[in-house]
């Protein structure tokens, strides 16, 4: 069943043209890579999903409703929730301050002695029970982008957008990011997922959407799109390298 559509999604930054007629949709359950050269608008289109950004046309649907007016704040309640490319931590707070903050704006709003203890189970499940007490700033790259991770989780969304959770990242990090994008599904929870490492979406991926220059270059099941000759010549070599 459909979860999220966004259909003709256009933005204009001045006169730059980010997306250009975007479709998109993302099935309940789904993992669904989004891949492209670089500028070619992906972190745009999540800032549209999670309406940090303002839509120039078309429209957002989520669980049915229009929301492509929302704010950000109604759609973290309406369960979506997103990840940044640069983590965002609260420096000043622990990682666990860090995580019940989430808690506490997600869609169960809770008070604070209930959001510590969620935020606790919400970094075992991302394997950083044992930094819950420390401060952000001795975290290592790998924590903070999985604190970033359990940030997004806290909401309890029905969508998660994860931009580039991987980025940086040493091959056993990585591997076990990808164990844990695969548990969101497992969860219950969708996901859009973005990462330069198109192999590591095509891995995880239930579908892929590649959008080129603000267009829908191609999208279906992952060994269909890498196959694509327009993927390809998208990426000046293959896919698989960039
Ligand atoms: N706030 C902004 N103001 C002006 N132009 C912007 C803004 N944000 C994005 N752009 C432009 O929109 C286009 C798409 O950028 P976007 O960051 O969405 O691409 P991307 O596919 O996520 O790139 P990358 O893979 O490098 O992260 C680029 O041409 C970019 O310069």
């Amino acid at each position: 069943m459909s979860l999220l559509r966004c259909t003709g999604v256009t933005k204009r930054f001045g006169g730059v043209t980010a997306l250009a007629e975007v479709d998109l949709e993302v099935n309940e359950g789904e993992i669904v890579g989004l891949v492209g050269p670089n500028g070619s608008g992906k972190t745009t289109l999540l800032s549209t999903i999670a309406g940090s950004l303002p839509v120039s046309a078309g429209t957002i649907e989520f669980a049915g409703r229009d929301i492509t007016r929302s704010t950000p704040h109604h759609r973290a309640h309406a369960g979506i929730s997103r990840t940044f490319q640069v983590p965002r931590p609260l420096p000043s707070f622990s990682v666990e301050e860090n995580v019940a903050t989430g808690c506490m704006f997600g869609r169960d709003s809770m008070g604070r002695t209930a959001a510590l203890a969620k935020a606790r189970t919400v970094l075992e499940l991302v394997g950083l029970g044992e930094h819950a007490g420390s401060e952000v700033g001795k975290l290592t790259l790998h924590e903070r982008k999985f604190l970033e991770i359990a940030r997004a989780i806290a909401l309890d969304p029905q969508l998660i957008l994860l931009d580039e959770v991987l980025g940086g990242l040493n091959p056993s990090e990585a591997a076990l990011g990808m164990e844990l994008i695969a548990s969101l599904r497992t969860r219950g929870m969708s996901v859009i997922y973005i990462e330069h490492n198109v192999r590591a979406v095509s891995t995880l991926a239930d579908r892929m959407y590649v959008l080129n220059q603000g267009r829908n270059l191609a999208h279906g099941l992952p060994a269909d799109v890498l196959d694509d000759p327009r993927v390809v010549e998208a990426y000046l070599g293959g896919p698989t390298d960039a």
